[in-house]
């Protein structure tokens, strides 16, 4: 999954046997006795969490920004704190924290809520941050055509903590920019401060 073509890909829920099995296969070769209690389900754990993990690859972006309004508000709209649930694409490890998605609407705004399924859809998948964070803004400008876009993420990745470098702590922030806000550093300064805690 890469451009903003191919959002939906599979349902984990159609594949649950053979997921299931394939994580039974990766138990026995980590040195793992499949059949002792704690593990009998395991398998099947496993799998109903990729459901939930994973359900990004069911669902269209754009169809969850569906819902718009026409509005006249030409000013900054900002929904902040939006919390997520990633997997890193690198080593299947999660890593989470905020999204903060701001714009200025020409004409139509969104449901408030639909901005954070449109973050739950993105980031529902395997993903790198810089990646959640463009087509975030992308699909913020393709579905509602705002004068601007602009969208903040905080991350933890825990391929950073309890592995690799080991860097408990740190944090990732990354950001895209379209429209209006390119241009204008008051706007994009305006948006920074009201995302503050
Ligand atoms: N840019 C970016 N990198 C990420 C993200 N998530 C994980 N990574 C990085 O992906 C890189 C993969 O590097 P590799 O050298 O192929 O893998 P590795 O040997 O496991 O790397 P280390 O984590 O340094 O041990 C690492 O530097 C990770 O920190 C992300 O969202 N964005
Ligand atoms: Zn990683």
């Amino acid at each position: 999954m890469s451009g903003l073509k191919d959002y939906v890909n599979t349902r984990v829920g159609d594949h649950r046997e053979q997921i299931e099995y394939h994580v039974r296969e990766i138990l026995k070769l980590i040195g793992e006795d499949v059949k002792r209690e704690g593990l009998l389900e395991t398998p099947a754990r496993v799998t109903r969490m990729y459901e939930e993990i994973f359900a990004g690859y069911e669902v269209d972006p754009r169809d969850v920004l569906g819902v718009t309004f026409e509005e006249n508000h030409e000013e900054l709209v900002i929904v902040k704190d939006i919390v997520y649930y990633s997997q890193c694409e690198h080593h299947m490890a999660p890593f989470f924290g905020k999204a903060h998605i701001g714009y200025i609407p020409s004409g139509r705004i969104a449901g408030l809520s639909k901005l954070a399924r449109l973050v739950e859809a993105v980031t529902r998948r395997l993903q790198v941050q810089e990646r959640i964070t463009s087509q975030i803004a992308d699909i913020m400008e393709e579905v509602l055509q705002p004068k601007g876009v602009m969208v903040v993420v905080e991350g933890e990745h825990l391929c950073m903590c309890s592995r690799g470098v080991k860097k408990p702590g740190s944090k990732t922030v990354t950001s895209a920019v379209r429209g209006s806000f390119r241009k204008d550093a008051a706007s994009r300064a305006e948006f920074l401060s009201l995302i503050k805690d």
